[in-house]
């Protein structure tokens, strides 16, 4: 059931003194306790293995609020609720002792006996911390128990079934939460809204009238220093598999009969399903895969993929990933999805467009060439909103046209002050709302997708293409789309 206002919890973050915690998971607590999400019902329990005090940890709490929230009031206070308890989550008997400071902490802050144990650490630990908080007692609660998981949720199919079921072994799924922090977003969330509550477009939302739909997800940033799992994960994992896909489900599924947890994933469900299979040797025909090499992105100089910390010199793993989809229901038959992720490209933009078929005639402007098409584009980020593009009378000139945008970003004037994803999911998650956490189906349909394609990769059966640090990726991704007559729209 969906609690409405001010839930109450004790929430237990294995993993609190990394870098998740402290640069998302922090804030988004603060941002509750500020915003009257939530009242004074609630405790936060972190573990790590450091030997730090409550005092230590406090104050790591508070730094990260300062860092990243530019006024800061009322720390002291927050702090208060919040506890540190170090010890080794693969030490079954120190789970016992977190049981006892958990029930301490439900009657010092009347959290009715609610508990979240959210696992932002490496996913080796999940199955035995599952098991171990259902063995030691801690779930059996007179509240309710729920598990947030952190991405990557398994590495393919296989590893993410076995670790599914170890986790399933200690909680059912109606109280495992899968973050994917995209769906967090408030232009992800914004989807559904544009597609099912205006008249506009949802007549126009099928093979019909859209030519095609590309999804962009670019980032400026390289690896970083995350060089020893990215070599394992690739664009493909990391983001394509989850992030993407998810996009593509929203943007494709039907309206469900209504906007409960359990419609709106059989709909997306519905859309993964209907993925057409890209078999071994078909997949140098639909995806294209990069790696950035060195380049200059304002006036700085940037190193190669290979040249980063903890990559091997002459790694093959890939930082693009570009990929044509199709979607084999009556619908979409026909309208291809062009998805594209990468690191240290040109500029940092998720952004989806979706652009309509050509109308049937030209009356206007430079005949026998096609009026440019109509594009609806969703801005998902840095910046938030709508354009839609348009053709009007070009000025004075009679029987001339001219494109022009409509832009509805004034509109979300609340954009800067739009929660940040981690805020809302956490959110979601305290009042019992899983409708925007991915479901073990979409999970196990998306690997089931992605695996022959890394598959084929391994073997080498397609060519990893280099691409300057600083540009929008590969040519070969490029023609991919020329090879239909399309090409990407650039991203704003
Ligand atoms: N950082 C990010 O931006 C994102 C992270 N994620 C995911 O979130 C999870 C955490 O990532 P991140 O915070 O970056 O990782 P970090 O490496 O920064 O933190 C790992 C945490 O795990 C703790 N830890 C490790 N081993 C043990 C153990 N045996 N017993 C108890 N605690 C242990 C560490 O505590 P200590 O060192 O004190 O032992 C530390 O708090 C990962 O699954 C990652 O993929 C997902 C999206 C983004
Ligand atoms: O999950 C991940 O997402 C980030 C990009 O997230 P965004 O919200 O900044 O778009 C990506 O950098 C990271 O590699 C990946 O693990």
């Amino acid at each position: 059931m969906i609690t409405q206002e001010h839930p109450k919890s004790v929430i237990v973050i294995f993993g609190a003194t990394g870098d998740l915690a402290k640069r998302k998971l922090f804030p988004s607590i603060y941002h509750l306790v500020q915003n009257e999400k939530i009242g004074k019902e609630f405790a936060v329990v972190g573990v790590g293995r450091r030997p730090w005090t409550n005092d230590e940890f406090r104050h790591n709490v508070s730094d990260s609020i300062q860092t990243s929230i530019k006024e800061s009031k009322d720390l002291d206070d927050f702090t208060s609720h919040f506890h540190y308890h170090p010890f080794d989550v693969t030490n079954p008997s120190s789970y016992l002792e977190l049981n006892d400071l958990l029930t301490k902490l439900d009657s010092t802050y009347q959290t009715e006996g609610n508990r979240i144990f959210y696992l932002a650490m490496a996913p080796e630990f999940f199955g035995t911390i599952a098991k171990n908080l259902k063995k030691e007692g801690l779930t059996a609660t007179k509240g309710w128990s729920r598990l947030v998981i952190e991405k990557p949720f398994g590495h393919d199919l296989p590893s993410a079934q076995t670790l599914n079921q170890e986790i399933r072994e200690a909680f059912n799924e109606d109280q495992i939460y899968r973050i994917d922090h995209y769906l967090g977003k408030e232009m992800v969330q914004n989807i559904e809204v544009i597609r099912f509550a205006n008249a506009l477009f949802e007549p126009l939302w099928n093979n019909r009238y859209i030519s095609n739909i590309q999804v962009t997800s670019s980032e400026v940033l390289g690896v970083e220093d995350r060089g020893r799992y990215y070599e394992n994960s690739g664009a493909l994992r990391d983001m394509f598999q989850n992030h993407m896909l998810q996009m593509v489900a929203l943007l494709a599924m039907e309206p469900p009969i209504k906007l409960t947890t359990d419609e709106v994933r059989s709909e997306k469900v519905k859309v993964l399903r209907a993925l057409r299979a890209v078999s071994e040797d078909e997949v140098s025909d639909y995806f294209v895969r990069g790696q950035y090499a060195s380049g200059q992105l304002d006036n700085k100089q940037l190193i190669g993929y290979t040249e980063e910390n903890n990559v091997d010199k002459k790694s093959q793993t890939e930082t693009y990933v570009a990929g044509k989809l199709l979607i084999d229901n009556f619908r979409w038959a026909g309208v291809p999805f062009y998805i594209r992720t990468g690191k240290r490209m040109a500029a940092k933009s998720t952004q989806i467009v979706v652009q309509f078929k050509d109308i049937p005639m030209n009356l206007y402007y430079k005949k026998g060439e096609n009026v440019p098409p109509n594009l609806l584009v969703i801005n998902i980020q840095p910046d938030e909103g709508i354009t839609l593009q348009l053709n009007v009378k070009k000025d004075g000139d009679a029987g001339d046209s001219k494109p022009v945008k409509l832009d509805l970003s004034n509109n979300f004037q609340d954009g800067i002050n739009t929660p940040e994803a981690y805020e809302k999911l956490l959110y979601d998650c305290m009042r019992g709302d899983a409708t925007n956490f991915t479901h073990w189906d979409e999970v196990s349909l998306s690997w089931s997708f992605v695996d022959p394609i890394s598959d084929a990769w391994k073997k080498g059966k397609a060519a990893l293409a280099a691409y300057p640090s600083g540009s929008m990726g590969p040519k070969e991704s490029d023609e991919m789309l020329e090879a239909d007559g399309n090409q990407w729209w650039p991203v704003n």
